[in-house]
């Protein structure tokens, strides 16, 4: 568990003296805010990588990884925030809520973004599920869409008021030199102790993850807002093959679970095409993140009401 990976107070173990003499710093980050304000672009930028790694560790159960960097003396360990789903009660939902305030219960520093110049209803709803005991660095992203920069200094004035931040940091996630500026920033936050991962950790586990993944981001750019989230994506198969014409050969099995058929003839679309495009386009991507050539087979099964079934949602890696 988490708290295990953390010294108490007068109760230092031997390693974490040792990294502390050292000076390595090593701790969790989540990353909120309202659709759209650029945690992803963000989150990758951070990374340092096209899309974020995934892992999991002993000491971090509690936390989905989405990404680590490992940047001199300190490792920065991103946890995902599973988005902030009210309208319905099922087994999913109040599981993906309590991923929610789990992870953003015991980081150690929240990146509460929103668009510099702007402050809406939804970003008040986000701000209130954050506890006022970890810091939480205000990033007024995309700055370099606001034109008139003279308003942006009324406007943090502003939002020193609906919160204690610890920081304000306006800055656009496509700019690199802000990237490593909020690097900089946040790495105050970050207690004194070892690392938890080596410094270039991908292991096979999160490629299966980021296999998934890959997949599920198809599904919904194909389906759109017709798919409920409620779907989800199985790997039965993630095996390397030896290969005479490619230095690498990665089998993949996939299954897209949906509630009903007529949501796995929505995932098929006419003729299969959907479907197709889907597999497709997860494959071309695989390929290139997993520098490999890729056979993948995915197929869409019907489960009839697992999102009720509390069981089955952690069978299926929710906890
Ligand atoms: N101009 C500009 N655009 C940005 C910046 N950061 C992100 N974007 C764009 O904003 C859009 C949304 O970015 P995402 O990273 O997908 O946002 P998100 O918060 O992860 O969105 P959800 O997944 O819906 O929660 C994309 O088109 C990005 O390219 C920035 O600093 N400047």
């Amino acid at each position: 568990m988490l708290a295990a990976a953390r010294p108490g107070a007068g109760a230092m173990a031997a390693s974490d003296a040792a990294a502390a003499r050292e000076g390595q710093r090593c701790g969790l980050i989540a990353i909120v805010g309202k659709p759209n304000v650029g945690k992803s672009t963000l989150m990758n930028a951070l990374v340092g990588q096209k899309i974020s790694i995934t892992s999991r560790k002993a000491q971090t159960t509690r936390h989905r990884i989405t990404g680590i960097r490992t940047r001199a003396d300190t490792q920065f360990v991103f946890v995902d925030t599973p988005g902030f789903q009210t309208r319905h009660g099922t087994a999913l939902n109040k599981s993906l809520n309590k991923a929610v305030l789990g992870a953003i219960g015991d980081v150690d520093v929240i990146l509460f973004v929103v668009e510099a110049g702007s402050f809406t209803l939804q970003d008040a709803k986000v701000l209130s599920l954050l506890k006022p005991d970890i810091p939480v660095l205000l990033v007024a992203n995309k700055l370099d869409t606001v034109h008139r920069r003279a308003e942006i200094a009324p406007w943090l004035k502003s939002m020193q008021e609906r919160h204690p931040f610890a920081e304000f940091v306006p800055m656009s996630a496509k700019n690199k030199g802000d990237i490593e500026r909020l690097l900089d920033i946040a790495r105050k936050y970050l207690p004194e102790q070892s690392w938890w991962y080596a410094e270039d950790e991908l292991t096979d586990r999160s490629e299966k993850f980021l296999a998934s993944e890959t997949v599920r981001e198809k599904l919904f750019r194909f389906t759109g807002d017709e798919l409920p989230y409620t779907s989800t994506v199985v790997i039965d198969k993630f095996d390397e093959e030896p290969s005479k014409a490619h230095k690498r050969f990665m089998r993949i099995a996939a299954t897209i679970v949906v509630e009903r058929d007529g949501h796995k003839a929505m995932v098929i679309g006419e003729g299969g095409e959907r479907l197709k495009r889907i597999s497709t386009e997860a494959r071309q991507e695989l390929e290139k993140l997993l520098d490999a050539k890729v056979f993948l087979e995915v197929w869409v099964k019907v489960r009839s009401g697992w999102a009720d079934d509390e069981a089955r949602v952690r069978s299926f890696g929710y906890e």
